[in-house]
């Protein structure tokens, strides 16, 4: 209740914020619809009386009024229409902006990375987009509350048993649509992980990428017939609550039309004894009929808030969350990395539930050192990045940045010091120049740093040559219009072309103090992968690197060499010292050279 109260504190001060003037024209137009329909209904009575009574004269006065009730009742609803639509435009902007400022704000990857926040997140999404029908719904709730207000009155003056009888029918009707809430609740809540699935099925059925895979291993039907699954769960659920519904609402549908009618048949008699004039009993009919209509939208309306209000509790949740990431409460300047960057003791898993990645990792990067770092797959060195750029926290041990632990700095501060090529790196369907921009977004309009990182990373001449340039949109899912006013369908790059964009990326932002490379070169061929590191040597000289690589020969140039193996680093050196050791970095080396080695061409070099 509590909760609901605080959600409902939050819609109101959003609305307000959203749209105060608009909220308030609407408010005053609700306030006249209420009214409206008592007041005609009265206006029939007095006509109706008057006319009974044979005062002819006196009866143009209310029959003028009650004409022009009619138009007004015909014209408001448009404004009012209007101010809703402009309201739910206005709240919806805003909780979108609210709701993606707050996604933005996590630190790291674990939000993105937990099914249960995601599910949250699909229903605040759900909430954010339906807050117009809260408004809609607060605003009727008064609206009925105000023509109940007038008939129910009209209704005990006329008659306080009927006036009675209907209350005690309301009550049932309150306690089950309140029910009623609270299942459709639990049901949005149990059928939203299937719903993600489907769309998750139906994106694959999609998307450009997949498509290779679904079409070669005919995977189309296997990916609908499971999409439907999905969608055959959810549909089952809310059928179930369909018929729920359907008895409930029946039921309270009957009640009020047993009561409306015995009413009538009494006010009838009771006209035909002479108790009641014929006024009264067209203000009796109105009056049963409307306040059941009031009294149920009212009691619809008590239940729909509150479902709104719990629907809305999820945004409301990510909207003011708690950081997934230890904030520093005053934090300190990141300053240039002076000395090193140490892991001390760093030990993570990914969950309580998870196995141990890192059990214990020491490693000193010093400043202005090349280290490389390998390991066999799965051995943890992706995780190692993701905790030095701060996506996760080392669930014990301390990451220091010239001694100071990274957890002090502002995590956006920090990573202004770093640069980084990931494993599974982005490719944007974006423009090439913007693609490269992304690396640093100051470099947006300046094309000759965009230009000199695609030099570095050796695709320059490829963007050069695409048929609008660095403006061609690398994409097939949005068209671009051509320079002859034509569309054009935008161009796709290589696997290798692709990481060459993602390192121009990294060198954008080359002159950071810290650059991850993790795997920078898997996907290009041996001349170009040459040529890139020899390129990032020169331009790395003293600046501090972290290469990961699979390919023992790109890192063997490193100053430093870590091998990472059951969780620590087992083997520490330059590589001969490493190969020296005849550890596991001297077994994978000359495994790869091994493989290398062809005595074909070793005696076509020889016979040279
Ligand atoms: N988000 C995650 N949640 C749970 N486990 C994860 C997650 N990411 C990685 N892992 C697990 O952590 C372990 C280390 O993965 P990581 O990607 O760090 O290895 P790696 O050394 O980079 O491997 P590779 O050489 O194959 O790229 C793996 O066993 C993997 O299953």
């Amino acid at each position: 209740m509590a909760s609901q109260r605080h959600s409902g504190v939050e819609l109101f001060r959003l609305i307000l914020s959203a749209a105060p003037v608009h909220t308030a024209a609407y408010g005053a137009i609700a306030i006249v619809e209420a009214l409206i329909p008592v007041a005609i209904a009265w206006l029939t009575k007095v006509v109706l009386d008057r006319l009974g009574a044979e005062q002819v004269g006196q009866v143009l006065a209310p029959a003028v009024l009650l004409g022009c009730f009619g138009v007004l009742a015909a014209v408001v609803p448009q404004p009012a229409s209007y101010l809703s639509k402009q309201i739910g435009r206005r709240v919806g902007l805003l909780s979108l902006d609210r709701l993606y400022r707050a996604i933005n704000k996590f630190i790291g990857l674990g939000p993105f990375e937990s099914p249960a926040f995601r599910d949250r997140l699909r229903l605040a999404q759900q909430g954010s987009s339906t807050v117009i029908h809260s408004v809609a719904m607060a605003f009727g709730l008064g609206q009925s509350l105000l023509t109940l207000v007038g008939f129910f009155s009209a209704l005990v003056i006329v008659s306080k048993a009927a006036a009675a009888i209907v209350i005690v029918t309301v009550l049932p009707a309150l306690f089950l649509e309140f029910s009623l809430s609270r299942k459709r609740m639990q049901l949005l809540w149990d059928i939203s992980p299937h719903q993600r699935r489907e769309a998750f099925y139906a994106n694959l059925l999609t998307d450009t990428r997949a498509a290779k895979e679904t079409r070669l291993f005919g995977l189309g039907g296997f990916l609908r017939r499971r999409m439907l699954r999905e969608r055959m769960t959810a549909d089952t659920a809310e059928r179930a609550m369909d018929r729920r519904e359907m008895s409930t609402y029946s039921f309270l549908q009957a009640l009020a039309a047993v009561t409306a009618g015995g009413g009538l048949v009494w006010a009838i008699l009771a006209a035909s004894h002479g108790e009641l004039s014929i006024g009264d009993v067209s203000i009796f009919a109105a009056a049963v009929a409307s306040t059941q209509t009031s009294m149920g939208a009212l009691v619809h309306g008590i239940a729909g808030v509150r479902e709104q209000l719990l629907l809305f509790r999820p945004f409301v949740d990510i909207a003011h969350g708690e950081p997934d990431l230890m904030l520093a409460a005053k934090p300190v300047p990141t300053p240039p990395l002076g000395q090193a960057l140490e892991l001390r003791d760093v030990w993570f898993r990914y969950s309580d539930s998870h196995p141990w990645i890192l059990a214990g990792v020491n490693l000193v990067i010093p400043r202005g050192t090349v280290m490389g770092l390998v390991g066999l797959n799965g051995s943890g060195k992706s995780t190692l990045v993701k905790l030095i750029s701060r996506l996760y926290d080392p669930t014990r041990g301390e990451i220091l940045w010239d001694g100071v632990d990274i957890r002090n700095f502002d995590p956006g501060d920090y990573r202004e010091r770093i640069s980084a090529v990931f494993q599974d790196h982005m490719s944007y369907d974006f423009s090439a120049a913007d693609n490269i921009a992304v690396g640093d977004l100051s470099a947006m309009a300046d094309r000759a740093r965009i230009r000199d990182a695609a030099v570095q990373a050796g695709i320059h001449a490829k963007l050069e040559h695409l048929p609008q340039g660095y403006d061609t949109l690398l994409t097939r899912i949005f068209n671009q219009e051509g320079a002859d006013g034509e569309t054009d369908d935008g161009v796709v790059l290589s696997g290798g072309q692709w990481q060459r964009l993602a390192l121009a990326r990294a060198f954008l932002r080359g002159d950071r103090d810290l650059m991850i490379l993790d795997e920078p070169s898997s996907g290009l061929d041996p001349e170009a992968e040459h040529d890139v590191h020899d390129r990032m040597r020169r331009y790395r000289a003293d600046r501090t690197s972290l290469l990961i690589s699979h390919r023992l020969n790109a890192v063997r140039d490193a100053d430093l060499i870590a091998v990472l193996h059951f969780g620590v680093v087992s083997e520490l050196g330059n590589h001969d010292q490493l190969v020296a050791s005849g550890g596991v970095y001297a077994r994978l080396f000359a495994m790869q050279a091994a493989g290398y080695q062809d005595d074909r061409v070793l005696s076509i070099e020889s016979s040279r």
